[in-house]
């Protein structure tokens, strides 16, 4: 169970801003993420979704605004306030010559004294090897690890003191598919068995979907959408599109009720028809049509027509 009241966000943010000198990046970001929530955060390149997260884990320090993470303002949090945050940063090249047993169990130490009677930390080294998938290279060289196994460590390394919040920088970047299907299946595992809160910016929408119980997008400096996948699909989407074929042939009609049309089209076709299917806006159209607006700056509105043109 998490330990933080439910009714408490874990994570509350408001008109966050941070400049790099004369590039403002974030120009007024407001989030909120709830207990045993997974949360995915979507954006284009240098949209500032690592320095949002930065600021989150207490790592950089913002220009303007309020943030409360796990009832603290992270740039002054102390020890007892980061044993309970997990971080996985997008890129970690230290400790080449250790192996992973020795750093997950020097680490796990130091989480040893923070941890209570709900929340024994750490994770058992065993345990966590072999969740992660790297009990065959416990022993071995991190230096000489490959991308994904020194990637599936960086996860390992994120989760050792069993967080409370777990903060993922494109986690799965260079994995193959059983590492993204396992990494998937643990982060359900910490979700739903654990609790635990989870944060995570990805730039695989596949990967959103399953994952995230609620997508935010942020691009312009701003939180654009917020919402499940399907939520955001309908908050942009209003129309579906059929495709049918009748003999040779072929035939596109967009449509705000499939049920209606498609019954129609069966009455007034029926045996002639070939082909039929229906497409709705993927995540990939939601999102993309949505990035495209706000950076044109064009209110919410139905998104399949554009995103299929
Ligand atoms: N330490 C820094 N000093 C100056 N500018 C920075 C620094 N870190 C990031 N930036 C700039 O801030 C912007 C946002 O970068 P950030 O890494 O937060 O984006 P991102 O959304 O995580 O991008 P990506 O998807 O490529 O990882 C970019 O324009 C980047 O060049």
């Amino acid at each position: 169970m998490p330990d933080v009241p439910l009714s408490e966000p874990v994570v509350e943010v408001r008109g966050l801003r941070m400049a790099y000198g004369a590039n403002e990046v974030l120009t007024g970001v407001d989030l909120r993420v709830d207990a045993g929530e997974v949360v995915c955060l979507l954006g284009p390149n240098g949209a500032g979704k690592t320095t949002t997260i930065e600021i989150l884990e207490g790592f950089r320090v913002p220009s303007a605004g309020e943030v409360r993470v796990l009832g603290e303002d992270p740039a002054r949090a102390g020890e007892a306030w980061r044993a309970r945050v997990g971080v996985v940063l997008q890129s970690w090249r230290d400790h080449a010559r250790w192996t992973p047993r020795r750093l997950l169990t020097q680490l796990g130490d130091y989480y040893a004294p923070y941890s209570t009677p709900e929340r024994p930390r750490p994770y058992e080294v065993d345990w966590l090897l072999r969740t992660v998938g790297l009990t065959e290279h416990a022993d071995r060289k991190i230096g000489a690890l490959s991308g994904g196994q020194r990637r599936r460590l960086d996860v390992a390394v994120g989760i050792i003191g069993r967080p409370e919040l777990l903060f993922l920088d494109e986690p799965t970047a260079g994995f193959d598919p059983q590492a993204r299907r396992d990494f998937h299946d643990l982060v359900h595992r910490l979700s739903d068995l654990e609790g635990t809160t989870i944060l995570l910016t990805t730039h695989d929408l596949a990967e959103a979907e399953k994952l995230a119980d609620r997508i935010l997008i942020l691009t312009g400096g701003r939180i654009v959408a917020d919402g499940s996948a399907d939520e955001l699909g309908r908050q942009v989407a209003g129309t579906a599109e059929v495709r049918w074929a009748c003999g040779p042939e072929r035939f596109v009609h967009p449509t705000t009720d499939v049920v209606a049309f498609v019954r129609r089209l069966f009455e007034e076709h029926g045996d002639e028809l070939t082909d039929l299917e229906v497409r709705r806006a993927s995540l990939e159209d939601t999102y993309l049509t949505m990035v495209q607006r706000s950076e044109s700056g064009v209110p919410a509105g139905p998104v399949l027509e554009e995103a299929t043109r």
